[in-house]
């Protein structure tokens, strides 16, 4: 493929992601279950790096009635980006790498008493050739994933008095068919999406350890909630898009 001057570094952020993002946190004791809402499972790790809180997170979540591909493109198209992303203030597209590769400057609303933060990172949407089988064995219909990660880019003309935060971000969605027998065509009462979700984010600068936790242990929760609504809705009354 090679499209673009960043492929080589994307790709090796996708095999890193395949490799690791996939494994359940179910599995293991290293990570804290610290918020479920039916099927939504979201559980953090306490990580500190120079004094500053960079807890990853990773969350699990079956939503009913959408494909891979439905969730992974409302999760990338930034044109419907502040339809479910409540906690951005501003954003642009800085550069068109591909059809599905973007670069993007993003500011997000301030918390008090913290700095403002900004973000600069590349967003990236790709089908998954082999898919990995889940642990359970069941074989996906197919699997989507978005990775957006810092980068840096001269014409990120930086919003004054912004902290700049990086971010490791991804979304791997795999669709699964329960074929509705003798024939019938399939209908999305026949399908799912098993997602895993993670982010490593770098507030860039201090904030009070209490203050950022408490965001991440409220805005986590509440973006996984938003954005499936969001997307059962919007595809609901749709052609079904594998
Ligand atoms: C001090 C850290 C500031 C901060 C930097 C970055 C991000 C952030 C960036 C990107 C993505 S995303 O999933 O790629 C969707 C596109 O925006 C999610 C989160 C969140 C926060 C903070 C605002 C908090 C937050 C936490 C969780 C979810 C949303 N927002």
């Amino acid at each position: 493929k090679g499209e673009h001057r960043l492929s080589a570094v994307l790709e090796k952020h996708i095999q890193n992601h395949l490799s690791d993002s996939l494994q359940l946190p179910g599995n293991d004791n290293t990570w804290e279950l610290f918020a479920e809402e039916g099927e939504m499972k979201v559980y953090r790790k306490e990580l500190v790096e120079d004094g500053l809180i960079c807890d990853p997170l990773k969350a699990i979540h079956s939503i009913k009635r959408v494909t891979a591909r439905e969730m992974c493109h409302y999760f990338w198209d930034t044109d419907v980006r502040l339809e479910w992303e409540g906690t951005i203030e501003s954003f642009r597209v800085l550069e068109v790498l591909d059809e599905r590769t973007i670069i993007i400057y993003q500011t997000h609303k301030r918390v008090w008493p913290s700095a403002q933060r900004d973000c600069l990172y590349l967003s990236s949407m790709l089908k998954i050739d082999n898919p990995p089988v889940t642990d359970g064995g069941r074989i996906p219909h197919d699997t989507w994933m978005v990775c957006n990660f810092s980068v840096d880019h001269n014409d990120a003309n930086s919003v004054s008095g912004c902290v700049r935060a990086t971010v490791e971000i991804c979304l791997i969605c795999q669709t699964f068919v329960t074929p509705p027998g003798d024939n019938r065509p399939i209908d999305r009462d026949c399908l799912h999406c098993e997602i895993v979700y993670v982010a490593n984010v770098n507030p860039g600068g201090w904030a009070p350890a209490s203050v950022l936790r408490a965001i991440y242990k409220r805005e986590y929760p509440k973006f996984l909630r938003r954005f499936t609504a969001y997307v059962q809705t919007k595809t609901n009354a749709k052609e079904i898009w594998f």
